[in-house]
């Protein structure tokens, strides 16, 4: 272990997600097992205690890749020297509650924290947002930090990739290894397009396998996109350790590469492709290398698919404009 350690800075640190998280980060989990990591927590000035709390469990885990552990209620000083970023620390959507009413409360918090990046950051810094709406509180950040490279500000889409592939597994009688190229189109909302049209399981087209159009329109899409929902009501509290295994996959895939012949799902600024509007955070197909992403290009879409990609991408452009409204970006 020669490295010098990476800061990863976690927001919302004494959260649910953040108690899930912060473990699996120390044990070398989101990096790869020959990275030292320092944590840097930041927390609101009333959660800072339960903080200090969780890092004394963590000295106590005695994890040989954790190099230290600093606690802030100060977005400034956390994301000094920040590698990797995770935004977690958000207002979670209770019962009843719609993303959309989220917005206004969460760019508040999301505009000083893209500053801080843009102040502290270290060159190579990758920002993954997991606080809801996290796709355009990753926009909110994005735009307070012009020095950033756009591209390193992304949005989870991963927890939808994994719950999709967990469901088409089980329709079709196979374990998740089996499934490859599934993708997310769009928001991490319950527009999002869970889309099986290019996946594979075992080699063969997974839509050709289920043959199944009602399933797919009438019990996959809506079980998946509203996979959240479904959560809060049976647990009265928002998924908290599958975020986290998410957040794990995207950041490690992110850094370390995703597997030939696979692809991965990440919310992304656009590009363009596929018709998304250049400069949205959508979720889009992507191989990654050597610590960069690509879209995977040319993918026919049908016109089922068209409408779908379409209604998730015009909930997100309608979400940009009201954060616009607002002044958040
Ligand atoms: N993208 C996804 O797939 C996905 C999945 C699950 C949950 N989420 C979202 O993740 C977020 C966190 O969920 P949770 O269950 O951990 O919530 P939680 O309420 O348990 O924890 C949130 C934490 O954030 C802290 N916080 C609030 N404002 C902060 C700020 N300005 N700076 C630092 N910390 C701050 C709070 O004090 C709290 O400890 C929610 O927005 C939730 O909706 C996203
Ligand atoms: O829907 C939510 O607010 C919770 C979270 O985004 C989830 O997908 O589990």
């Amino acid at each position: 272990m020669t490295q010098a350690p990476v800061n990863v800075t976690v927001t919302g640190a004494a959260g649910q997600i953040g108690y899930a998280l912060l473990f699996r980060i120390a044990s070398g989990q989101l990096l790869g097992q020959d990275t030292p990591v320092r944590l840097r927590l930041l927390e609101i000035p009333q959660a800072v205690k339960a903080a200090e709390g969780t890092a004394l469990e963590l000295e106590d885990c005695a994890f040989p890749l954790l190099s230290g552990i600093d606690i802030f209620d100060d977005a400034k000083k956390a994301f000094d020297g920040v590698n990797v970023g995770l935004l977690v620390g958000a207002r979670p959507r209770s019962k009843g509650m719609e993303r959309g009413d989220l917005l206004e409360a969460n760019g508040g918090i999301f505009k000083p924290q893209g500053e801080a990046i843009n102040a502290g950051a270290a060159d190579d810094v990758k920002v993954l947002v997991v606080g809801n709406p996290a796709n355009t509180n990753a926009l909110i950040a994005q735009a307070h930090a012009p020095d950033v490279p756009k591209e390193r500000f992304t949005a989870m889409t991963r927890l939808d990739h994994n719950r999709a592939a967990a469901q088409l597994a089980a329709k079709l009688g196979v374990g998740v290894a089996d499934i490859r190229k599934l993708t997310i189109w769009g928001n991490h909302s319950a527009t999002q397009y869970p889309d099986i049209f290019h996946a594979e399981v075992g080699g063969k087209n997974a839509a050709e396998a289920v043959g199944d159009q009602k399933w797919l329109e009438d019990e996959f899409i809506p079980r998946v996109a509203k996979r959240g929902a479904e959560i809060i009501e049976a647990r009265g509290a928002s998924s908290a350790a599958s975020a986290a295994n998410a957040a794990i996959d995207h950041v490690y895939d992110w850094v370390n590469g995703t597997a030939e012949g696979d692809w991965v799902s990440m919310g992304i600024p656009s590009d363009g492709s596929y018709g998304v509007p250049e400069g949205i955070i959508s979720s889009f197909p992507v191989t990654t290398k050597n610590g960069k992403y690509e879209i995977v290009e040319g993918l026919e879409i049908n016109e089922f698919s068209r409408g779908k990609i379409d209604a998730s991408v015009q909930e997100l452009t309608d979400e940009r404009d009201t954060v616009k409204q607002l002044g958040l970006i």
